[in-house]
């Protein structure tokens, strides 16, 4: 079926049946968007679903095999120069020279886009001091930390003042801390900048900082809409508990309440739609002792789960990556859901960062 045609209203990126294929791979199978100006639109998805081949085409540097997109008003196929004046980029890789200071680094940017010396100096200082690196821009970039560097990125990628920053996975490689202070640069530049970020994050915490999400999976996205409301779609909480007989309490569950639980490692457990209200009458009347009880609300891998029948990190093993073991995924904050392999494409994606100036 050809694509719908795009919407004559100016969202600040909209795609239609966006799809990319290679050799043997259906990397993106028809990806519908729409996104708004200063949003923070947030691309969740285990590792191999296609977020950063979406963001590669949306940025003009992968041509899409099938569908259309138009980012900040201009078409990515028949305007690319246009696209890439006026959006910035932060690739996964690092990508600012180490050998060069902070403020070399902005001005060799600045250079590139073509920006008068009056502006790049204006721009540089105001960026860098968005960023917390204003003390630091003598610096040579080697004796950052990662977060700083991180941050330069982002810097960087705002000089030129674009009308949409995106960031693949841009807190790959921090630690808690420094994702944490790197999410406060990020509400700050929005706030500051009036700009719209798109960004992709394999973290469920990190979801949760933005507007909305897509959740992305095996090329499609299988759902979207602000993290609050797909929890709330959900509509169960989940009830774990121990008792001293979990099989009669299985029993009791499915006999007084109507409950279907599963046992395993962690005791019994079951759903309810509110499961903080239901714990008195739980304990009353399952006629098992109960030992423990907790009552967790929904998570946004329970969102993913209900939409395509597993785990995000599920999706990453049954993808194939050799990624190390990843900790069940909850929305607790500093749970990485996997390590990203390294692969010859990124290397590539990397280098073109300098000469992503249009
Ligand atoms: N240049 C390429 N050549 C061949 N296959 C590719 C290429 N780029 C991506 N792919 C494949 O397309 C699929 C989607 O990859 P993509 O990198 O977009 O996923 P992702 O969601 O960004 O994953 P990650 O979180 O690991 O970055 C994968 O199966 C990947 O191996």
């Amino acid at each position: 079926m050809p694509p719908a045609p795009l919407p004559t209203a100016q969202p600040t990126i909209v795609a239609r049946g966006l799809c990319r294929s290679y050799p043997g791979v259906k990397a993106v199978r028809g990806v519908d968007l729409t996104v708004y100006p200063g949003e923070t639109f947030g691309f969740l998805g285990p590792n191999g679903a296609g977020k950063s081949t979406t963001i590669a085409m949306l940025c003009t540097l992968t041509r899409p095999t099938a569908g259309q997109a138009r980012v900040a008003g201009a078409d990515i196929t028949e305007d690319p120069g246009t696209v890439r004046r006026r959006m910035g980029l932060v690739f996964q890789e690092l990508t600012v020279d180490g050998e060069l200071t902070a403020n070399e680094n902005l001005r060799f940017h600045a250079d590139l886009y073509g920006l008068s010396k009056r502006v790049a100096r204006a721009r540089t200082t105001e960026m860098l001091d968005l960023v917390g690196l204003a003390d630091r821009r003598n610096s040579l970039v080697r004796t950052f930390s990662g977060g700083m560097k991180r941050r330069l990125e982002i810097a960087r990628g705002l000089l030129h003042s674009p009308q949409v920053l995106f960031l693949d996975e841009p807190t790959i490689g921090l630690d808690p801390l420094s994702r944490a202070q790197l999410w406060e640069h990020l509400h700050h530049v929005r706030k500051e900048q009036a700009v719209t970020l798109f960004l992709t994050t394999h973290y469920l915490d990190e979801a949760e900082h933005c507007d909305r999400i897509a959740i992305m999976d095996d090329g499609r996205i299988v759902t979207e809409g602000t993290p609050a409301a797909l929890k709330a779609a959900i509509g169960t909480d989940r009830i774990r508990l121990h008792t001293t007989d979990d099989r009669a309490a299985a029993t009791a569950l499915r006999r007084q309440f109507g409950l279907n639980a599963t046992a395993g490692p962690d005791g019994l457990c079951t759903q309810a739609p509110d499961g903080a209200a239901f714990v008195p009458a739980l304990c009353a009347h399952l006629g098992v002792p109960v030992l423990s009880i907790t009552v967790t609300s929904p998570s946004l891998d329970d969102v993913f789960l209900r939409y395509t029948g597993r785990t995000i990190h599920d999706a990453e093993k049954r993808s194939g990556r050799q990624t190390p073991p990843a900790p069940r995924s909850t929305d607790t904050p500093g749970t990485r859901l996997s390590r990203h392999p390294g692969r010859p494409w990124r290397r590539r994606k990397a280098r073109k960062t300098r000469s992503q100036a249009p």
